[in-house]
């Protein structure tokens, strides 16, 4: 994970006003819901959640995960996870503490509750880079406040050729990563959306339309837009 570290949910330290965006998030009072990214090691997620952090009108909040995976030399403590002993994770897992939590290339990673119930609660939005197995247990427990996006490779020859440009782990891992590949490709249905990811831009402009649009839901719309509606009503 490679987020912008000021984005991210441990002290975003940002105040009301500055919530207010192109969106009309806070003026229309609605509820914050969660986005969840998902893709096979190396499609791009990791890239496009960094984009979408660097936007600042989309007021997004990343959910920092706790993992036993060892840190890259890429990352920092706190920022692109916590990394925590197995150990910690099971203390942590069988405390309640996680919303959701999997085993993936063979490492523990889970995320935090409580910072997450916190953004939503102001009626933010949290952004995960989670994969299918935690997916599936945060859906089943708040469907309604969950949207799913799966980011595909244009051809696993591309996808092999991302992680080893990344350089970022050893061929053993990467063989690793590949072999799991597939089976994570084959569970696209299990999504709202599915993107293929291969130009960035245009990545990153379907899934600012798909957050535009999600945010103007009815459903998330209803308690702020109530108000408006009955002044609406109101005028001759
Ligand atoms: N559309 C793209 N075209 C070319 N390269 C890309 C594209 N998207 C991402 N990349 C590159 O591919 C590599 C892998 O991307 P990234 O780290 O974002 O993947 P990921 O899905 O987050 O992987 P992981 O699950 O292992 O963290 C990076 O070097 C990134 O710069
Ligand atoms: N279920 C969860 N999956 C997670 C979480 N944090 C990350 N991930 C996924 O793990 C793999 C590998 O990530 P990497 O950083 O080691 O490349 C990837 O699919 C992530 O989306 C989590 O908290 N829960």
């Amino acid at each position: 994970m490679h987020p912008d570290e000021d984005r991210a949910i441990q002290g975003t330290g940002r105040d009301a006003d500055d919530a207010k965006d192109l969106l009309g998030r806070n003026d229309a009072g609605r509820r914050g819901f969660m986005l969840i990214l998902s893709s096979p090691s190396g499609a791009g997620k990791t890239t496009l959640t960094r984009m979408l952090l660097q936007t600042k009108e989309l007021d997004l909040t990343l959910s920092i995960s706790v993992t036993t995976r060892p840190r890259r030399s890429s990352e920092v403590d706190g920022i692109h996870y916590t990394f925590i002993t197995r150990k910690q994770f099971e203390a942590l897992r069988d405390g309640g503490e996680l919303l959701e939590w999997a085993e993936v290339h063979g490492n523990c990673y889970g995320t935090p509750r409580e910072p997450v119930e916190k953004v939503l609660a102001q009626g933010r939005d949290v952004l995960f880079d989670i994969d299918y197995q935690g997916t599936q247990q945060v859906k089943q427990k708040t469907a309604e406040d969950v949207v799913t996006i799966f980011i595909l490779p244009p051809s696993m020859k591309e996808l092999r050729a991302r992680l080893e440009r990344r350089a970022e782990d050893p061929p053993e891992v990467i063989a690793k990563r590949l072999e799991n590949a597939r089976n994570e490709i084959r569970r696209w249905t299990q999504y709202d959306y599915v993107l293929v990811n291969r130009d960035l831009q245009t990545t990153f402009s379907d899934l600012f339309a798909i957050l535009t649009a999600e945010r103007r839901r009815a459903v998330r719309l209803k308690a702020g837009i109530g108000a408006f509606v009955e002044e609406l009503l109101r005028e001759s």
